[in-house]
């Protein structure tokens, strides 16, 4: 079993324990009823039928016991598979709020859903669900092998040395399995993906009268899937079937056997029922088991999968202190592959606290780049970059993301309170929030809203215009006392008043630093820079 499936089972070993106590009692009772059964029918050949009522009735109790167990399992078994899927998503969901922006962003959200939905789906059926199955099958298998016992040991010896040999038959389909498993799970992703991206795209299918792609890019990208998922039943199948045949193969070798030991007056006659009835207790119980187990290999790639997403080294890292003087970059030179090319070359650039700059030039030229790497997103680069004089290698990411408000074009609004996408929740003196309100103009906003700050925000901020989102965004970011703005294009999308009045409001504020990335540098802000940085310098280190 996939040591991290038994990571999962141990993490809540009282609840799967009670589980198994449950999956116990209900194989002792299927064992029980076998037995009462054989003997109720002994009692009727016998004419006893007093003792043949009571087995009767002994079997109709253990029937009822029975089902009482099928509603405790059924309702256990959800709890702890609910209790270990949320446990997995939460590790999966740490891992990726540990690991760096690049490292993020190598794949879109749609395959982390996928992860997190198809996945965990996934570990369900193929290993909770199984290892429930085996847990069953052990307890009934041993039962059966103790009744054949009773018989004669030669059954029992033969049933041993049969069972080795189903174990290791199904070893060898293993690792196709697991080979074609991983290509099923990744097959799943690219679904996601396609599909996020198709449903995403309706709009502008719409206005191109192309709405019928919806249709055709699902249905390829379903058959995409589909196949992968058919390629690792095809394997599943032959599995299967293999160790069906040899489990028939065994039935029939202790079946062979039995009629040796009768012929030779070694056991009872009616030791050829029990046999039947017990040897394919034993022979059906370990088919299920080695199909389980079987199954049990589909999930190993995925939690490999998960554990490969790499977490960066916080050893020797300490968090920044609040910004005193200055941000440097020293001959910096950055590219995200090498096929593309540097996009910044020897490049060199100080940001000294309080003063504002704005990065000007053509589209793809750099400037987006420049205050990903200040920022602490991107780490691939060489040279130096440092904070208050601190490598920025020396730095825990989150303490220096949490220093900079990053404005962009399309502000990310929370389905919440106007309060809470400011305070995100945490709680702030209501001064402190009044106060960063009438800094960045929200209050007559506020004011306005019959629900005031208690207004919700609609899903994508619907209901707020973009310059309002960009003056919450900022707010957000003043009341967690972050003083450093990064204007990427975000105003761009406003209309020209809206536009001015915000850069007008940040880049007059004497207790911001601020990088203004833009295309349309109006003269009035321009003005009030203390350097405009050129794109073209970012591959000459000429703006030294
Ligand atoms: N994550 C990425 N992976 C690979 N290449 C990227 C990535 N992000 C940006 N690039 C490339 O790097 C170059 C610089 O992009 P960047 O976004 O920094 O430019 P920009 O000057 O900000 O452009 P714009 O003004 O259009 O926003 C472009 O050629 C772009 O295609």
């Amino acid at each position: 079993m996939s040591k991290d499936l038994r990571h999962y089972l141990w993490q809540f070993k009282g609840q799967n324990l009670l589980l198994a106590v449950i999956l116990f009692v209900q194989a002792l009772m299927v064992t029980f009823n076998g037995i009462a059964n054989a003997n109720a029918l002994t009692a009727l050949v016998a004419a006893r039928f007093t003792t043949f009522g009571g087995w009767v009735g002994a079997m109709t109790v253990s029937f009822g016991i029975f089902c009482l167990g099928m509603y405790l399992q059924t309702y256990q078994y959800s709890r702890c598979q609910q209790l270990m899927d949320t446990a997995i998503r939460r590790d999966v969901a740490q891992r990726l709020s540990q690991t760096s922006y690049q490292t993020y962003h190598s794949q879109s959200p749609a395959v982390y859903a996928s992860w997190l939905t198809n996945d965990v789906t996934t570990i369900n059926q193929m290993g909770f669900s199984n290892v429930m199955d085996v847990v069953t099958q052990v307890f009934t298998v041993s039962m059966a092998v103790i009744a054949l016992a009773g018989y004669h040991y030669s059954l029992v010896l033969v049933t041993i040395v049969l069972a080795v040999v189903m174990y290791l038959v199904p070893r060898l389909f293993n690792k196709p399995i697991q080979t074609r498993a991983l290509a099923m799970t990744h097959a799943n992703e690219r679904l996601m993906n396609r599909l996020s991206d198709i449903l995403s795209g309706f709009d502008v299918l719409n206005l191109l009268n192309l709405r019928r792609l919806l249709v055709t890019r699902t249905t390829a990208a379903s058959q995409d899937t589909a196949h992968y998922i058919n390629r690792w039943q095809h394997m599943n199948g032959i599995s299967n079937g293999v160790i069906n045949g040899v489990s028939v193969v065994c039935q029939n070798l202790v079946l062979l056997l039995t009629g040796f030991l009768v012929w030779r007056h070694l056991v009872p006659i009616g030791t050829v029922s029990a046999s039947i009835n017990f040897a394919g207790t034993v022979f059906a119980g370990l088919t299920g088991i080695m199909m389980s187990l079987t199954d049990m290999q589909a999930v190993i790639p995925i939690f490999t999968k998960f554990k490969a997403v790499p977490l960066p080294p916080l050893t020797g890292r300490q968090a920044v202190t609040q910004f005193q003087r200055a941000m440097q970059m020293q001959s910096v030179s950055f590219s995200y592959t090498p096929a593309e090319g540097l996009i910044l070359q020897d490049f060199t650039l100080t940001l000294e606290k309080g003063k504002k700059y704005a990065l000007i030039g053509p589209s793809g030229s750099g400037k987006s780049t420049v205050l990903n790497l200040l920022v602490g997103n991107l780490t691939d680069y060489t040279g130096t970059i440092t904070w208050d004089g601190m490598d920025y290698r020396h730095i825990t990411p989150a303490s220096l993301v949490g220093q900079v408000t990053y404005l962009d074009q399309t502000p990310f609004m929370f389905n919440d309170t106007l309060e809470n996408n400011i305070t995100m929740g945490e709680p702030y003196p209501a001064d402190a929030v009044t106060a960063v309100l009438q800094r960045t103009g929200l209050t007559d906003l506020v004011a306005s809203l019959p629900a005031g700050l208690t207004t919700m925000v609609e899903k994508d901020g619907h209901n707020l215009s973009g310059g309002q989102k960009q003056r919450v965004v900022l707010a957000r970011g003043l009341l967690q006392g972050r003083a450093i703005v990064f204007m990427d294009e975000s105003t761009a999308a406003l209309d020209a008043a809206s536009a001015q009045a915000i850069e007008q409001m940040i880049v007059t504020d004497p207790a911001l630093t601020v990088v203004m990335v833009t295309h349309h540098l109006r003269a009035e802000i321009a003005a009030r820079m203390d350097q405009i940085i050129e794109s073209k310098t970012f591959r000459k280190a000429a703006n030294k």
